[in-house]
């Protein structure tokens, strides 16, 4: 009988208009990386969402529209996981947003709650519009937190 070893997978599943989401994602991947986690960085668009199963980590990036909304491109991620239920999928939700709207990165917040009841949630992070040099010491946390 061959012997498999099994590695889990990590990804980062995003979206981003106007690169903010997205340089907070590409900072978070090299935290992952240098801490020798191998994570498949993915725009919302480009993941599988049949592949969800096999990961045991999902890192989630979001900006936020409307009054807190959640973009509609991520409906259909929201949903797979919130069908999905597993509580052994360890996530963690992060988003950029701007303090000038009443709900600053609702989008993190309304999946921080689902993730927390359907998942196993290790972390939440915002920043406000581009991330800075001071965030990389935030990306770190939240990587050290996941198992
Ligand atoms: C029409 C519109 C509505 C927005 N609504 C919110 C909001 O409710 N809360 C918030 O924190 N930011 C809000 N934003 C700000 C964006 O979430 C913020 O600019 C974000 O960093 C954009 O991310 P991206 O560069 O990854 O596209 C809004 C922006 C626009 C243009």
């Amino acid at each position: 009988m061959a012997l498999t070893s099994y590695k889990p997978r990590t990804a980062i599943v995003y979206t981003s208009v106007t690169g903010n989401t997205e340089h907070l994602a590409e900072m978070l991947q090299t935290a992952l990386l240098n801490q020798g986690i191998p994570v498949e960085l993915y725009r919302v668009e480009e993941f599988l969402l049949d592949e969800l199963p096999y990961f045991a980590q999902v890192l989630i990036g979001t900006y936020t529209w409307g009054s807190g909304e959640i973009p509609k491109e991520m409906y259909g991620l929201y949903q797979a996981i919130e069908q999905l239920g597993n509580k052994e999928l360890q996530t963690a939700v992060f988003g950029t947003g701007d303090r000038f709207f009443a709900e600053f990165c609702g989008a993190v917040d309304r999946f921080r709650d689902m993730l927390y009841v359907k998942t196993l949630l290790i972390a939440s992070l915002k920043v406000e519009l581009m991330p800075q040099p001071k965030d990389v010491i935030r990306c770190e946390k939240l990587v050290a937190l996941l198992k």
